[in-house]
């Protein structure tokens, strides 16, 4: 048996889940009724780890007041949580350390922490500060969808100091951008449905909800660990700082806003054709009115498409229409920066 090459191969197993219809439709996904959003099931119980186990006995006493004691630590900065040196991650506007709950200040209880959170501080500059501050308003609103980053804390206090500009979250294994490189396609390709439908389900509760998220790509994608079949579960779409309420102008459309985003709608850029509508016109608070970009989820799921194709070198229907409609495309470099 002659060994097939590696590329010829991979295209065999792509062509084989086109064949037998495992792909689905980005369409037929978002409209799945089996995608109703539903709430996201409160912080799975993170590890309590117990570091003075040596008390032994006391531990049960501990325990067993744990409940009480809780509420009582929210008061002024005492209590809330500690930072570790785990740097999760860095980006744009802000570092994310993991952090660890302080469950009792009281003396045989000191070291009993719940592990398992997130804390994401903005950098000190006012866009970093203004982007973090953003992505609370966005999570009040859609942090408890099942597939999206659930927000634990606003502003908490961590080491005893209130920290306006962060909040805290779960901790995630990684992002979808880290297990793509980390992962054959040969692997990847079996995990397309259950992948797909966890983005979807996110997406939907935040239209639902009256969102789009206007960021999608795989580093904003985070998941909880990797099941046996080596596919990402447990996935949460992160990082909102460009989030924008359904039908409302997307003003912020510059240059700094979009460094990091790379798939945008093309038409937007390079004012082609426009059959979706994106761009409208809209009343300017000083009077006068200018055409702008329009937030609509079909700008998410171009993204969305566009990750899939990244990700599975494979171009589904959905970003077949979109791109052929010529509203949407890749953002790539020597793209114009400015809204024509
Ligand atoms: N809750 C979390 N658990 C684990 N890792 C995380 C978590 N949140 C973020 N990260 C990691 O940190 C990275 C940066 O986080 P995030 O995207 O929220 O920051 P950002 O500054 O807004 O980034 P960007 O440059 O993409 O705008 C992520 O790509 C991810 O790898």
């Amino acid at each position: 048996v002659r060994s097939m090459p590696k590329e010829e191969k991979e295209h065999e197993l792509i062509q084989q889940l086109e064949d037998e219809d495992v792909m689905p439709s980005l369409h037929d996904l978002l409209h799945d009724n089996n995608l109703a959003s539903t709430p996201f099931p409160s912080p799975s119980t993170p590890r309590v780890a117990s570091g003075w186990s040596s008390f032994g006995f006391l531990e049960d006493v501990a325990s067993g007041l744990l409940e009480e004691e809780m509420e009582s630590t929210e008061e002024g900065c005492s209590g809330g949580y500690a930072k570790t040196t785990n740097l999760l991650g860095s980006g744009t506007y802000g570092t994310v350390y993991e952090a660890e709950k302080k469950i009792d200040e009281k003396w045989y209880k000191k070291r009993q922490r719940q592990r398992g959170f997130a804390l994401k501080i903005a950098k000190e500059d006012r866009h970093s500060i203004r982007s973090v501050q953003k992505e609370m308003a966005v999570l009040d609103d859609v942090g408890t969808c099942e597939g999206v980053l659930p927000m634990i804390d606003k502003s908490p206090c961590v080491d005893g100091k209130k920290m306006p500009n962060s909040y805290v979250t779960k901790m995630y294994a990684g992002d979808l951008h880290q297990w793509w490189k980390a992962t054959p396609i040969m692997t990847r390709v079996h995990c397309y449905r259950t992948v797909f439908n966890q983005v979807a389900t996110g997406l939907n509760c935040m239209f639902d909800r009256g969102w789009i998220h206007d960021d999608i790509k795989a580093a904003n994608i985070l998941y909880e660990g990797i099941d046996a079949k080596g596919c990402p579960e447990g996935l949460a779409l992160a990082d909102f700082g460009l989030a924008v309420q359904i039908g409302k102008p997307i003003s912020a459309f510059n240059e700094e806003d979009y460094m990091s985003a790379f798939y945008i709608v093309e038409s937007l850029f390079y004012g082609m054709k426009d059959p979706l509508k994106i761009v409208r016109s809209f009343e300017l608070e000083n009077g006068g009115a200018m055409l702008l970009p329009t937030a609509i989820p079909k700008i998410d799921l171009c993204s969305a498409a566009f990750m899939i194709y990244r990700i599975w070198n494979y171009k589904e229907p959905a970003l077949q229409k979109l791109m052929g409609a010529g509203t949407c495309g890749p953002m790539g470099p020597g793209r114009t920066q400015l809204f024509p």
